[in-house]
C-alpha cells in the first residue's frame, strides 16, 4: 500500500515507521524545518514495542512530487488541519483516501466539507509518544492503538485492506464499523484526561489522589456523554467507567500530549478539543459547565 503521512511528528513519525516496518511504501509529507531535520538525522524510534529507525526516510515537501496514494494519515495538530487542505485535495482528486487520526471532532466534518464525505475515513488513536530534539520519538506507553473504521459504505474495502496491513505490522488497533462512537468515546475521554493534566500542570499519578480533581474529570466526563447524546451518539455508562479506568491504570507519570506540550511551550489545542466541544455544545443548547471552567483556566496558556 502506497501510503503518505501528512505530519512527521510524535504520531506521524511513529505510525509511518510501523507501516514501514510492516512493508508499506511510505511517504512523509512535510514541511521544510522537518525536512531538514530528516535529511540529516533520518528517523528513529525508542520504543517498548521495539526500536526502528529509517536512515534515509522518503520524504517530500511538495505534493505534486507524489505520484500516487492509496491512503493519506492526517497527524497535524487540530489548528493545523486547515492548511493541509490543498495537500489533501491534490491527493484525493487523485484517488487517495484520508485518514485523520489527530484528537477531537470538529476536523471530521471539516474535511468531508471540503474534500467530499467519501474520501474521509474515521480513525484514532491511543498512544504516549512525543519527539526529542533530534526529531527522533521517544514511545513512553506499551500501547499503540491504531483504530479506524467507514464512515461511508463506499469505504469498506480501503479499511478491510488497511486492516490486512495492519496485521502485517508491529501496531495494534482495528477496523471498526463503530468508528463514530469509538471517535466521540475518544473525544470524552481526551478532553477530561488532557483538561485535567493541563489545567492543573500534574501527571496523573498526583490528580489520582484527590477526590476533589477526580470529581472534575468525573463531570468532564459526563458533559461530554450528555454532548454526544445531542449528536445522536451512544455513549453508555459502562464506557464512561472504561474511560475512568483507563485514567486508574495508567502509570503516576503519564500525561496527555497537550500537557506534555505546555512542558515544551508549544500551542495547545484546547481551541480544538475543548473549544470545539463549547461550540458544539452551543449549537444544540447544551449546558458544559465544566468544561467551559477547564477551557478558561488552559486558554491564557494557548500560545504561550
Ligand atoms: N503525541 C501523542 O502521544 C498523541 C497525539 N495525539 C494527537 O495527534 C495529533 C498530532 O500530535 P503530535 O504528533 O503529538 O504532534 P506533533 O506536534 O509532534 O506533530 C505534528 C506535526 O505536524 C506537522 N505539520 C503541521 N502542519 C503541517 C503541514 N501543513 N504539512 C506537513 N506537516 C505539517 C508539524 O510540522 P512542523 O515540524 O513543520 O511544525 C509537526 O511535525 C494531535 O491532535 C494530538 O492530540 C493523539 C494521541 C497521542
Ligand atoms: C491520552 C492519549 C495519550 C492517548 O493516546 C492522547 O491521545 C493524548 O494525550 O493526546
Amino acid at each position: 500500500m502506497d501510503i503518505v503521512i501528512i505530519g512527521a511528528g510524535a504520531l506521524g513519525a511513529y505510525f509511518g515507521s510501523r507501516f514501514h516496518e510492516g512493508g508499506a511504501n511510505v511517504t512523509f509529507l512535510v514541511r521544510e524545518g522537518r525536512a531538514k531535520q530528516l535529511k540529516t538525522k533520518g528517523i528513529k524510534v525508542a520504543s517498548p514495542k521495539g526500536d526502528y529507525r529509517i536512515d534515509n526516510p522518503k520524504y517530500v515537501t511538495d505534493v505534486t512530487e507524489i505520484s500516487h496514494a492509496d491512503l493519506v494519515l492526517v497527524c497535524v495538530k487540530g489548528y493545523h488541519v486547515q492548511g493541509t487542505i490543498n495537500d489533501l485535495k491534490s491527493l484525493t482528486e487523485n484517488g487517495a483516501y484520508v485518514l485523520p487520526i489527530l484528537n477531537g471532532i470538529e476536523h471530521v466534518s471539516m474535511l468531508q466539507d471540503q474534500l467530499g464525505k467519501d474520501s474521509v475515513l474515521g480513525g484514532l488513536s491511543f498512544i504516549i509518544a512525543t519527539l526529542n530534539e533530534d526529531g527522533h520519538v521517544i514511545h513512553s506507553s506499551d500501547f499503540d492503538n491504531l483504530i479506524f473504521g467507514p464512515l461511508e459504505p463506499t469505504q469498506t474495502t480501503i479499511c478491510k485492506e488497511l486492516d490486512e496491513l495492519l496485521k502485517k505490522t508491529n501496531i495494534s488497533g482495528n477496523n471498526t464499523d463503530a468508528i463514530l462512537t469509538e471517535l466521540w468515546k475518544k473525544y470524552m475521554f481526551i478532553n477530561a484526561f488532557s483538561g485535567i493534566t493541563t489545567a492543573t500542570n500534574l501527571s496523573i499519578g498526583p490528580i489520582r489522589k484527590e477526590a476533589e480533581t477526580i470529581r472534575i474529570v468525573d463531570m468532564l466526563l459526563h458533559e461530554m456523554q450528555t454532548l454526544a447524546k445531542a449528536y445522536k451518539v451512544k455513549i453508555t455508562e459502562e464506557d464512561v467507567e472504561e474511560a475512568k479506568n483507563k485514567l486508574r491504570g495508567l502509570p503516576d507519570e503519564a500525561t496527555s500530549s497537550m500537557h506534555q506540550d505546555l512542558r515544551k511551550g508549544m500551542t495547545l489545542e484546547v481551541d480544538h478539543l475543548h473549544g470545539g466541544a463549547i461550540r458544539l455544545a452551543k449549537a444544540v443548547g447544551v449546558e458544559m459547565p465544566y468544561t467551559e471552567t477547564i477551557y478558561g483556566v488552559i486558554k491564557p496558556f494557548e500560545n504561550a
